[in-house]
């Protein structure tokens, strides 16, 4: 399969070129030329499937030619046999055709597990066969960091490089990523925000001249295709439960960089039936605006009580844009021009196309904190406070009551204590092989949010000398 640039002016790439990069050289992201489409039929056999062989039905297509079938079928089943639950993604049924899909059963209690886990074996298996070292540099508002440093820390041809916003992720989230004391690892807390540590990530993407040539840049956020295309599976391993292909089902998705919500466009686009994807945000609700007012305006970033999602600048809306505008890279590199200079407006038919599908809330900390005891209330279920966006929204804004709608459950609510607290629960404990955290040794470098600065740090980590 090849992959295009959304900007429209890169060449395009087979999987293990669009797996070993980030952004494309004309700043756009990598998406598949074409999409793999399966009819009713095909969805309905893969009922009784388990998640590993499912995932390698979807995604087989998107790496033919990179890894034979049996060595990725290994792979697939090693993947998820880190997870601690038998089912992978078990179901909560929270109301009566309401459910919470729990994607937190995985090493670092976040669904980013799903994709980083298969990241860090897809690059190894790329890297062992080029005979190649890379650098991976990251961003993270708390949960990709720890998940892709747990993918990739055995990974003996990669230097990662994680950035994350200084005194802005929870206590739990930074042990997460800390605590792993392997040379390899490099932990940056970065005087700034997520839309700082992302945007000097993206610039060190698209000017790699400080690694001197000597490495390539690999990116383990939602920018790399390979991330969005394992978080496909999971949307049709909980339609088929719950009566896919057969019925109609929604979704309501806690929205930060847009990648989950993305991977939901493109179950669609691939035969589920979805009928509604709700855009979830806490207080940055730029992607709410857009959506319902058609205002793109960037504000400055909240800090929220989930602050996996403060973030401004959500890197993949740019890939449903470019289904929206027809595939016109043209018309995407203007539009993000205009983005990236702070306003914009999206063409009406676009927009009135995405509505057909995409509906958006935005839910402020109280509200949060509201659901998270409302739901206990109701059910005994405590839900981590970015899910409890997810529930609220789809509460507020769902179409149809005789369809299920399926909240992603995106993190274990023992990752935020803060959240969990003010809306007045127990905080519940650790699991078992996070049980001692607390008490291990972290190690991170504080730098000024300042370009010049970070490349320095990587390069003397890496090389011995600046
Ligand atoms: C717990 C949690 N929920 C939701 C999100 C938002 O997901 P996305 O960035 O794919 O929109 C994130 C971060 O990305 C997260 O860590
Ligand atoms: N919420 C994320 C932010 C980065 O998003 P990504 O999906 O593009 O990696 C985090 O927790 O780090």
């Amino acid at each position: 399969m090849k992959y295009i640039s959304t900007r429209g002016q890169a060449p395009a790439l087979e999987f293990e070129e669009v797996l070993l990069t980030g952004l494309a050289p004309d700043g756009g992201l990598y998406v598949p030329e074409t999409l793999p489409f399966h009819a009713p039929e095909e969805i309905r056999a893969w009922r009784d499937l388990p998640y590993d062989e499912l995932a390698f039905r979807i995604l087989q297509p998107f790496v033919a030619g990179f890894i034979d079938d049996d060595a990725f079928r290994t792979m697939l089943a090693d993947t998820y046999a880190a997870f601690d639950h038998k089912a992978i993604v078990p179901l909560q049924q929270i109301d009566h055709n309401e459910y919470v899909l729990e994607l937190f059963h995985g090493p670092t209690l976040a669904f980013k597990d799903f994709a980083l886990q298969l990241l860090g074996r897809l690059l190894d298996h790329a890297l062992e066969k080029r005979g190649e070292k890379a650098v991976i540099m990251g961003a993270t508002s708390g949960d990709t960091g720890s998940a892709a440093i747990e993918g990739c820390r055995r990974c003996a041809n990669i230097d990662i490089f994680i950035l994350h916003p200084h005194q802005r992720v929870s206590e739990v989230q930074r042990r997460q990523m800390t605590t792993v004391l392997n040379d390899n690892i490099h932990n940056i807390a970065l005087e700034g925000n997520f839309d700082d540590c992302q945007r000097m990530v993206k610039e060190s993407f698209r000017d790699q001249s400080f690694l001197r040539g000597e490495r390539r840049l690999v990116a383990v956020n939602s920018i790399n295709w390979a991330r969005i295309m394992a978080q496909i599976v999971y949307y049709f391993y909980s339609a088929l439960n719950l009566g896919g292909p057969d019925r109609k089902l929604a979704f309501s998705v806690p929205t930060g960089n847009f990648g989950d919500i993305f991977a939901g466009y493109l179950a669609h686009r691939m035969g589920l039936p979805i009928s509604q994807l709700i855009v979830a945000t806490n207080r940055n609700d730029v992607l709410h605006r857009i959506l319902s007012q058609n205002h793109y305006e960037q504000r400055p970033l909240a800090h929220t009580l989930s602050p996996s999602m403060d973030i401004v600048v959500s890197s993949n809306f740019e890939r449903l844009l470019f289904d929206l505008y027809d595939r016109d890279g043209a018309a995407i590199a203007g539009l993000m021009d205009e983005m990236n200079h702070g306003k914009a407006t999206l063409d009406r038919d676009a927009l009135a196309r995405a509505r057909t599908l995409f509906d958006s809330h935005s839910v402020d900390d109280d509200a949060t904190c509201a659901t998270i005891r409302e739901v206990f209330e109701q059910t005994g279920y405590l839900l981590d406070p970015h899910t409890a966006i997810g529930v609220k929204a789809a509460r507020t804004v769902r179409r149809h009551q005789d369809q299920p709608m399926i909240t992603l459950g995106t993190a274990h609510p023992v990752k935020f204590s803060e959240a969990v607290e003010k809306a007045g629960m127990a905080y519940p404990e650790l699991p078992y092989h996070l049980s001692d955290l607390h008490d291990r040794e972290e190690r991170y470098t504080v730098l000024s949010n300042d370009r010049a600065q970070v490349q320095s740090f990587m390069v003397r980590e890496i090389f011995g000398s600046a």
